[in-house]
C-alpha cells in the first residue's frame, strides 16, 4: 500500500518537494499529514485559543476539529476519530470544570489519558447583535464557567436578567447572532468577529483568571514519558481505609507532592469517595513513571483501585 511516511522528511524540504510533485500535490500531502485535534467548539471558544497555543508548540497537529460538548470530544478520542483532544479542566477562580470530572468518574476508566496541559488567561466580553443597547438585553447566555467568572459584574450591571447556560461561549455568541437582538453572550472578544457581533464591554471578568486544559489521547495510543514531573491519579479506596493518605505518602517518598485533589461521592452516597489527585515533582526524579506505577500497584494489591490518568513533563 502507498504510505505517506517516507514523505514526512521530504515535506520539510518544501522547495525540493514543490519541484518534484507540483504545488497542489504538496498541499494535498500536507493536508493528509495534518493530524486532527478535537476541541470544544464552535469556532471562537477559549478552547480554540488554547488549542492554537498548544499547536504552536506541536507542528503536525494542524487541523482543529470542533465538537459541541466535552463528552463528544472524549467520545471522538475513544472511537479514534481524532488522535488528540483538548478539554478544559480547572479555572483559577472557580475551580474544577464539572462536566470534565463527570466524564472521568462516570466509568472506572475514562478510556483516555492526559499527556500534557496548556493554560491560557481568560478575558470575557459582552457581545450583542449590532445595534443592541445594554437596556435591550433580556437574557444573557454563556458557558457556566464563564458566567461564574463574572457573577459580580452581572449582579451589578444586569440584576434580574436571566442567565442561561450554553455548551460553550462561542455557541452562545452564535445563538446571539441568530437571535432577535434581546440576548447577549459572554464570550472571548475573538467570537465577535466570527459571528458578526458588537462588543458592549471588554474585560468584564470579576478577577483576572486562567484556565487549565488537558491534552488527551486514547488509552491504548498513549505512551507516557518515562520521566514525568506531573502525574494525575484516580483513586478509589474502600470506605474508612487509610489508603488515600498512605498512597499520597508513598508518592511523596518518591518525590511528588500534591497539587490538587477532587473528590466525588461514589454511587450517590456520601462518605465513600473516588479521588482525582494531581501531583507534581520539583526535582528530577529518575525513572519517575516506574516509581509511580509501583506505588499504584501496591495500592491495588491492598484492595484499592488506582489508575494513572495522566503523566507528562512541563
Ligand atoms: O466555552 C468556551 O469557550 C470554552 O472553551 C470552555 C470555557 C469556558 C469558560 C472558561 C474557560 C473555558
Amino acid at each position: 500500500m502507498f504510505s505517506l511516511q517516507p514523505f514526512r522528511s521530504l515535506l520539510s524540504l518544501a522547495g525540493v518537494t514543490t519541484v518534484a510533485f507540483g504545488l497542489s500535490a504538496v498541499i494535498q500531502l500536507k493536508l493528509a499529514l495534518a493530524e486532527k485535534f478535537g476541541y470544544l467548539g464552535p469556532q471562537g471558544t477559549y478552547s480554540e485559543q488554547a488549542t492554537r497555543v498548544y499547536q504552536s508548540t506541536m507542528p503536525g497537529f494542524e487541523q482543529a476539529v470542533p465538537y459541541n460538548t466535552i463528552a463528544a470530544i472524549a467520545a471522538a478520542i475513544k472511537s479514534g476519530e481524532v488522535p488528540r483532544g483538548l478539554i478544559p479542566i480547572e479555572n483559577s477562580d472557580s475551580g474544577f470544570v464539572t462536566e470534565t470530572y463527570r466524564l472521568i468518574f462516570q466509568e472506572l476508566d475514562p478510556g483516555w489519558r492526559v499527556i500534557d496541559e496548556v493554560t491560557i488567561p481568560i478575558a470575557s466580553s459582552l457581545l450583542v447583535k449590532p445595534g443592541t443597547q445594554a437596556g435591550d438585553v433580556k437574557k444573557i447566555i454563556s458557558h457556566p464557567n464563564a458566567l461564574r467568572g463574572l457573577a459580580t459584574y452581572l449582579q451589578q450591571n444586569f440584576p434580574n436578567i436571566p442567565l442561561v447556560e450554553a455548551n460553550s461561549t462561542a455557541a452562545a455568541a452564535k445563538e446571539v447572532s441568530n437571535g432577535d437582538g434581546t440576548t447577549a453572550a459572554i464570550a472571548a472578544s475573538a467570537a465577535a468577529k466570527v459571528y458578526g457581533l458588537e462588543t458592549l464591554a471588554n474585560n468584564i471578568q470579576d478577577n483576572d483568571y486562567e484556565t487549565n486544559f488537558w491534552v488527551i489521547v486514547k488509552t491504548n495510543q498513549t505512551t507516557f514519558t518515562a520521566h514525568p514531573n506531573h502525574v494525575i491519579i484516580s483513586l478509589l479506596v474502600p470506605s474508612g481505609s487509610r489508603m488515600f493518605s498512605y498512597t499520597v505518602a508513598e508518592l511523596q517518598d518518591v518525590g511528588f507532592h500534591v497539587v490538587n485533589v477532587n473528590s466525588t461521592p461514589l454511587d450517590g452516597k456520601i462518605h465513600s469517595y473516588r479521588y482525582l489527585i494531581g501531583l507534581k515533582s520539583d526535582s528530577n526524579v529518575s525513572n519517575a513513571l516506574k516509581k509511580v506505577n509501583a506505588v499504584l500497584k501496591a495500592a491495588q494489591r491492598s484492595g484499592g483501585q488506582a489508575l494513572l490518568i495522566g503523566a507528562y513533563r512541563r
